[in-house]
This record gives C-alpha cells, sequence and structure tokens, in this order.
C-alpha cells in the first residue's frame, strides 16, 4: 500500500507563499496598508498565548498586520462584547479571532456570535456555521477547513465514504462533520460517550479525531486502508488517535504535530485575505 502522509506543514507554506502574492497585491492598491487580523486573547492560559502568538506570527510571514488585544482574566462577558464591537466597527480591521476557551465567567457562545460575520474569518458564529451548513458562501471554522483543504489538495476522494467523526465541539466536531457532509460522505458522528466506539470506527474509511483526550482513539479499531485524520493537540506531541501502529496499516494520515495543526493558522491568514479582498461579499 502506497500510505501518504498528509504533510500540513508544507501545504502551509505553499499557501503562505501565495498568500504574501496577493497581501502584496492588496497593499499596492491600498496606499500601502495591509490587512489586519485582530487577536483576542482573554486571560493567562500560556498555550492560548502559544497559539495566539503564531497566529500573529503568520501574519507577518506573509505581509499582514496583527491587532494583538490582550484580555485580563477577569475579563466580564460585557467588556469583551464592547471589545468586539469596537473591532467590528473598525474599518481597518478585515478579520477577528477570538482564542477559545475563553475564562469561565464569560459567555463564550455570545462573544463568539458578536464577531461581524463578514469578519468571522476563524468560522466561529451561530450565522457562519449555518451557511457552512448549507453550503452558502461562508467562512468555514479554521480547523476543520484546514482539513478539507488538505484532503482536497492530496486527492483524496469522499463521495459515497464513510466518515467517522470522535468530536461534536462547536470549532471543531460539528462544522467537521457537515464538510463531510457537503463533500458526499456518509458522515457518523461520535462523541465521548458514545457506546460501542471501536465497532463504529472499525468501519470507517475516514477517521477524524476531533475529541481533545490524548490518545483517546486506539490504532487497533482503525481498519487497513483508512484515510486517519488527527484533529487532537496535545502536550508531548501526541494527538487524539494512537498512531503509533497505525501508521504502516493506513492509506493515508496527518502526523502530529506537522499535520492538522499548521493547516488551521493557514486557512484562518486565508480567510482573513479574503475577507480584505471580500471575496464573499458576505453583508457587511
Ligand atoms: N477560536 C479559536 N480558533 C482556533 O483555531 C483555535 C482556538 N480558538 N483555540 C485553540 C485551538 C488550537 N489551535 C491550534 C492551532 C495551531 C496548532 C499548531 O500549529 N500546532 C503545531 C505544533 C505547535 C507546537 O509545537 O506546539 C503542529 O501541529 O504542527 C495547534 C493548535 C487553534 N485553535
Amino acid at each position: 500500500m502506497n500510505k501518504v502522509v498528509l504533510d500540513g506543514k508544507a501545504l502551509s507554506q505553499k499557501i503562505e507563499n501565495e498568500l504574501a502574492v496577493r497581501v502584496a497585491r492588496i497593499k499596492e492598491r491600498n496606499n500601502g496598508v495591509a490587512p489586519i487580523l485582530a487577536t483576542i486573547l482573554v486571560g493567562d492560559d500560556p498555550s492560548s498565548a502559544t497559539y495566539v502568538r503564531m497566529k500573529g506570527n503568520a501574519c507577518e510571514r506573509v505581509g499582514m498586520q496583527s491587532l494583538k488585544i490582550e484580555l485580563a482574566q477577569t475579563t466580564t462577558t460585557e467588556e469583551l462584547l464592547e471589545k468586539i464591537s469596537e473591532l467590528n466597527n473598525n474599518p481597518d480591521v478585515h478579520g477577528i479571532l477570538l482564542q477559545h476557551p475563553v475564562p469561565a465567567q464569560i459567555d463564550e457562545r455570545v462573544c463568539f456570535d458578536k464577531i461581524a460575520l463578514h469578519k468571522d474569518v476563524d468560522g466561529v458564529t451561530c450565522h457562519g456555521f449555518g451557511r457552512m451548513s448549507m453550503a452558502e458562501k461562508s467562512y468555514g471554522s479554521a480547523t476543520p477547513m484546514g482539513v478539507m483543504r488538505l484532503l482536497s489538495h492530496y486527492g483524496i476522494s469522499l463521495a459515497g465514504k464513510h466518515a467517522v467523526v470522535v468530536g461534536r465541539s462547536p470549532i471543531l466536531g460539528k462544522p467537521m462533520a457537515m464538510m463531510l457532509l457537503n463533500a458526499n460522505a456518509t458522515v457518523t458522528i461520535c462523541h465521548s460517550r458514545t457506546e460501542g466506539l471501536p465497532g463504529i470506527i472499525e468501519n470507517a474509511d475516514v477517521v477524524v479525531g476531533a475529541v481533545g483526550k490524548p490518545e483517546f482513539i486506539k490504532g487497533s479499531w482503525i481498519k487497513d486502508g483508512a484515510v486517519v485524520i488527527d484533529a487532537g493537540y496535545h502536550q508531548g506531541g501526541v494527538g487524539d488517535i494512537e498512531l503509533g501502529s497505525v501508521v504502516e496499516r493506513c492509506s493515508a494520515y496527518t502526523p502530529v504535530p506537522g499535520g492538522v495543526g499548521p493547516m488551521t493558522i493557514s486557512t484562518l491568514i486565508s480567510q482573513t485575505v479574503d475577507a480584505a479582498d471580500n471575496v464573499h461579499s458576505v453583508g457587511e
């Protein structure tokens, strides 16, 4: 079997090179002003700070600007909503990323949904999710959208395939399932409380680990020749899938690190450039 490594790092580099050209063009016709992604980090979780920094660095690599908003751990929902409104009303800002998770006292859903649809380049609003689900023009949630781009780049066909998504979170599992469905896969959504998970995964042509628990999905459950997508990210460089035994038997897999993670970031940046180009012309 010719097994394929779905190299998200390499594809992201290629995407960034193309974006740099588009950003330069946008700057030219905009008196040297670059597109701006506003990133909002609330609280002092060190890994969230790292991810947000990585997103800012990616902006720089393609010649874009990022506007970094950092708010205290004690921020209220009202204060965060006020900040998002300000960014919605700032014509220089093309995209807004609110890093998940926010501290427990904040109503994250209300804050996500405050983000203006045309600036929702991370695809976190109910409105954006609904439009994506209905296959209308939209910015997809960055991680599942990155997975779709990776599959498409490697020519992996989904039509008629049984895809099993393990996880149902608002910005990962749920949108992943809808994107696979829209690509004509037959989709089963499982989660941490699914009974008989090994027996379901046994029948999967495509397995997506999106459950947020280190090596929750065992390699022995996955059939020979399956496509294995690991959207998990945990300390120590492990994902949601126990990859060790499966890399030799599958037809394709995403490494951790270097698979889905970099695609999340390049997709966010690419959708921000789309927003600056207003390619979707989703209402202002
Ligand atoms: N509103 C929101 N949108 C997100 O997209 C979002 C979020 N909140 N909260 C947290 C998760 C996590 N996330 C990652 C992005 C890149 C890597 C990544 O590039 N990882 C590298 C490894 C990085 C390392 O070495 O630590 C890799 O997989 O190769 C990982 C995780 C985005 N998230």
